[in-house]
């Protein structure tokens, strides 16, 4: 079932000019002069219930702009939005009850009052059931570890202890569809992991769909089977990640542990697609256009130099490659 559609949408904001000079900007204080800047541009896109899908882009693309409006914070200029067959703009407080939204720059917790307090705010405004509520409650404590920092208000939480926090709030209502606006920016390793082992779970076993925006592409190839790539407002890229890789991926590495010192940036014969990235006695590693050449046919290359112990391939991460389909 699909659970999001977006047709056509552009979003324009209006913002005052800035001017060139002194006489202008006096002049502007007076008379302001209004200028559009089209942050999404004529997008498309549907979501299916239960998809993850990671939606990326370079600061300023638009990202932030459809998630609002997808919550209905925000009206597109043109085009259509449905959110679970309804328009978010037109009915947001029943759109609200089945999203959550996390931001890493906006929390749902209240500053000056125990977590705990906060979550039994939250189960009141959603009118959460209270079997659901405690159910809900204990299972995220435990998976986000979160006993010691239910009685501390939130001004007292280091980052990583806010978002586990803030994840919560936003979990609890078993909403169907959660917009995850960088979850762990800003985060260390472990809080890292322990988030995206969560939303992995939820995603998993609740079916939640889930909508993130990260320029952290390690959440998004933990998260996330498909990607939304946006820039300049227009989406360039909606495919699987493993397709991606199929189609833009033109090298790969392979390293090789060795047991002598052959020098062999020297000593093998340069061939077309074939580079010569490191090697010292333990270790050479080669890059090869996998187009135009085998890896055995550079596996059979080093062995004529080399005694080889180990061999390991890897393609490119797909930052590499989605950098490459933006930039290049
Ligand atoms: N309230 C606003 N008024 C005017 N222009 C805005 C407003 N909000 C965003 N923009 C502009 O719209 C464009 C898209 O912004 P948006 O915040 O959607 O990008 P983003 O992809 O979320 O960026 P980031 O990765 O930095 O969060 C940018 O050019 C931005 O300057």
């Amino acid at each position: 079932m699909t659970l999001i559609k977006v047709e056509n949408v552009t979003k324009e904001y209006k913002r005052k000019k800035s001017s060139q000079n002194l006489k202008e900007e006096l002049l502007h204080i007076f008379h302001p002069k209004y200028e559009n800047v089209r942050a999404v541009d004529n997008i498309d896109f549907s979501i299916e219930e239960g998809e993850a899908v990671g939606y990326i882009g370079p600061n300023g693309s638009g990202k932030s702009t459809t998630i609002k409006m997808l919550t209905g914070i925000l009206t597109p200029t043109k085009g259509n939005i449905y959110v679970n067959n309804r328009i978010p703009t037109k009915e947001r407080r029943k759109n609200n009850r089945e999203i959550g939204v996390v931001t890493g720059n906006r929390s749902l917790l209240f500053w000056d009052v125990p977590v705990i307090e906060s979550f039994n705010l939250l189960q009141k405004m959603y009118e959460i059931p209270s079997h659901i509520y405690e159910k809900n409650l204990r299972e995220f404590t435990e998976l986000l570890e979160l006993h010691s920092l239910l009685t501390v208000p939130e001004r007292q939480l280091s980052l990583g202890q806010r978002m586990r926090c803030n994840i919560t709030a936003a979990f609890l209502h078993d909403p169907k569809i959660v917009y995850l606006d960088e979850p762990t920016i800003g985060l260390d390793t472990k809080s890292k992991n322990s988030i995206r082992n969560f939303i992995k779970k939820i995603n998993e076993e609740k079916k939640t769909t889930f909508l993130i925006t990260s320029h952290d592409f390690q959440d998004i190839e933990a998260l996330c089977k498909r990607i939304i790539v946006i820039d300049h407002g227009k989406i360039i890229l909606d495919n699987h990640i493993e397709n991606v890789r199929k189609e833009f991926e033109k090298y790969k590495h392979i390293v090789f542990e060795v047991d002598n010192n052959m020098p062999m940036k020297l000593a093998a014969p340069i061939m077309n697609g074939v580079k010569f990235i490191y090697n010292d006695c333990y270790y050479v590693e080669v890059e090869y256009e996998i187009e135009s050449v085998e890896a055995k046919t550079i596996i059979d290359l080093v062995s004529n130099y080399c005694q080889i112990k180990d061999i390991s391939i890897s393609g490119r991460d797909i930052e590499h490659i989605i950098s490459d389909i933006l930039y290049k």
